[in-house]
């Protein structure tokens, strides 16, 4: 039985299959203080939240069992992603449950701050019946800059094109062909603060996106132009926005998020006249929330019962075409990891990986996971998986180089697992073969053929008649039924492998015993 939290107050029904999951126990809690998160969240395998509650390093370090932090939305400046990293723990989200719910509270704005409908509404509700102060804008025929074309803004500009605005799109990301299909002219910041009559932000906010509109930006604004910032506080630089507006560049101002949230009762936008505020409700929808839950539990449970999940924060995302050709290798690539790993010397600086044939045209990155995951868990056990596989080879100083060659001698394809040694490399290659599934086929530099499973001998030995006897004999004395034995060789009487699959693992006293046969130089138990 595993164990999920759920906290945040999300979507009772988006969660419903959590609940249902017989192997699954959820527990639902509105919120939980930091405190008293840390001391319970041993207990979990995963926890799904929103923007409320802060995964950070500190209740990372305290949760010794989980697997997933769930983050039923799109931002996860709430969740420490490398802390999540370094141990292991895949962070998800639901990066498209919410877009349609806050391209529309940001309409809601672009309308509220045009006709000043809040402001209206809080005068007629306090018995002022006033038609004068409030007259508006037309949308029509007005510029929109719109700063983030991504899943919201790109959203935003469609429903802008039905009220005949005009629009203009600034993204690093935006193909001009993208920006024709949706009718958006492509423009630099610059050209939006100085153009344009609204203007909106859909970014996340990073280095580069913090303050992009400041100081510097609003002096240069259309007199009468309107923001709105429904994305994250901080894009926008709050002070010099309120600045802007008592200058009189700005006409109005709508915002859903804040540099700190909840702001602090004396925020200079709380009582201001012309700014418009909701506390971020951009995904507060019906729908919307049962969305995110809904994505975020399938996902928990993918990860939870090991099948493939596409929206990891901590990892490159994978297209479904792409992991469906590189999936059948990721068991190939552990075991290649793991043999490699367990035949190579101390001083390991380098994993090179070399694939050939069929895959040097996908995106191997998760493949090259699975192999340096191999590597290194021979040494790390539990502590290293596919999501902090790579980091904690970087941790220990050990390279990871990735090359690809079109073609193969002999196969259609072929992963070829190189450990580099302050003494000499340790070679492991395999490939999966129609119809006879994975396969080693190489093992230091010599050809082998053997099905990854099981418990493995590996002798190198030097190449002198009845040594194959001699080591039958000691198995056989030992109770060791051999189920497969391979041998290879460069030249006659030169050094030689053996490879042996075995009915149970060779324990320390049968190595030992191979080891003092005078041809036998190396005898190791390899465990795959
Ligand atoms: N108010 C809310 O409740 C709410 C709800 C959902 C999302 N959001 C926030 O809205 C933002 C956008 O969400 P989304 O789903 O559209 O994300 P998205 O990833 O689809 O789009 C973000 C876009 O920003 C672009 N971008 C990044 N840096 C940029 C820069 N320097 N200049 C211009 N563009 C840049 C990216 O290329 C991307 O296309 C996120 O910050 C998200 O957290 C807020
Ligand atoms: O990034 C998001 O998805 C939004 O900011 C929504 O956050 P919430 O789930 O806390 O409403």
């Amino acid at each position: 039985m595993v164990k999920v939290l759920v906290l945040d107050g999300i979507s009772d029904q988006g969660v419903q299959l959590l609940k249902d999951a017989p192997d699954v126990q959820v527990d639902i809690k509105a919120t939980m203080p930091e405190d008293v998160l840390v001391e319970v969240i041993a207990e979990y395998d995963a926890v799904m939240v929103r923007s409320q509650t802060k995964v950070n390093a500190r209740v990372m370090e305290a949760a010794k069992n989980l697997k997933v932090v769930g983050r039923a939305g799109v931002g996860v400046d709430n969740i420490d992603l490398e802390a999540a990293t370094k141990r292991g723990i895949v962070v998800v989200n639901a990066p498209d449950g919410n877009t349609i719910a806050t391209c529309e509270l940001t309409f809601g704005h672009i309308l509220g701050l045009s006709r000043m409908i809040p402001q209206a509404y809080k005068k007629t509700v306090g018995g002022e019946w006033d038609r004068k102060t409030f007259v508006g804008v037309e949308l029509r025929n007005k510029v929109l800059g719109i700063i983030g074309m991504g899943r919201i803004g790109s959203e935003v500009a469609k429903r802008a094109k039905a009220f005949g605005m005009n629009v203009i799109g600034f993204d690093p990301f935006m193909t001009d062909k993208r920006a024709e299909e949706i009718g958006v002219k492509l423009g630099t910041v610059d050209e939006i603060v100085r153009n344009a009559d609204f203007i909106t932000v859909h970014t996340p906010l990073t280095n580069d996106t913090r303050n992009i509109i400041s100081r510097p930006q609003f002096e240069v604004m259309k007199k009468g132009v309107r923001i709105i910032n429904c994305a994250r506080g901080g894009i926008i630089d709050e002070a010099a926005l309120v600045e802007a507006i008592d200058a009189g560049i700005v006409a109005g101002a709508a915002f859903d998020v804040f540099i700190k949230e909840p702001p602090e009762a004396d925020h200079p936008f709380l009582n201001h006249p012309k700014i418009i505020v909701t506390p971020h409700l951009g995904a507060s929808t019906v729908e919307a929330q049962e969305n995110v839950a809904v994505d975020v539990s399938e996902e928990i449970l993918h990860i939870l019962r090991n099948e493939p999940f596409k929206n990891a924060v901590n990892m490159p995302s994978v297209p479904a075409n792409v992991l469906k050709k590189l999936q059948p290798f990721f068991n190939l690539g552990e075991k290649l990891g793991k043999v490699a790993g367990q035949l190579a010397d101390n001083g390991l600086h380098e994993i090179a990986i070399n694939y050939a044939g069929d895959l040097a045209d996908v995106d191997v990155n998760p493949l090259t996971r699975y192999i340096v995951l191999g590597v290194l868990s021979n040494h790390l056990g539990e502590d290293a998986n596919v999501i902090n596989a790579l980091h904690l080879a970087k941790a220990r100083d050990i390279n990871v180089v990735v090359t690809k060659t079109s073609a193969t001698k002999s196969f259609t394809n072929l992963v070829t697992v190189t450990l580099k040694t302050d003494d000499k490399d340790s070679v492991a290659a395999g490939t999966l073969l129609a119809g006879y599934g994975e396969r080693i086929v190489q093992i230091g530099q010599y050809p082998v053929d053997i099905s990854p499973e099981g418990h493995v001998l590996f002798i190198a030995h030097n190449d002198k008649p009845g040594i194959i006897g001699k080591v039958g004999t000691l198995l056989g004395d030992t109770g060791v039924n051999i189920a497969t034995m391979q041998v290879g060789r460069k030249v006659v009487g030169g050094d030689a492998i053996m490879l042996l699959t075995i009915d149970k693992e060779a324990d320390d006293a049968l190595l030992g015993a191979l080891k003092n046969l005078p041809e036998i130089t190396t005898a190791k138990a390899v465990r795959l």
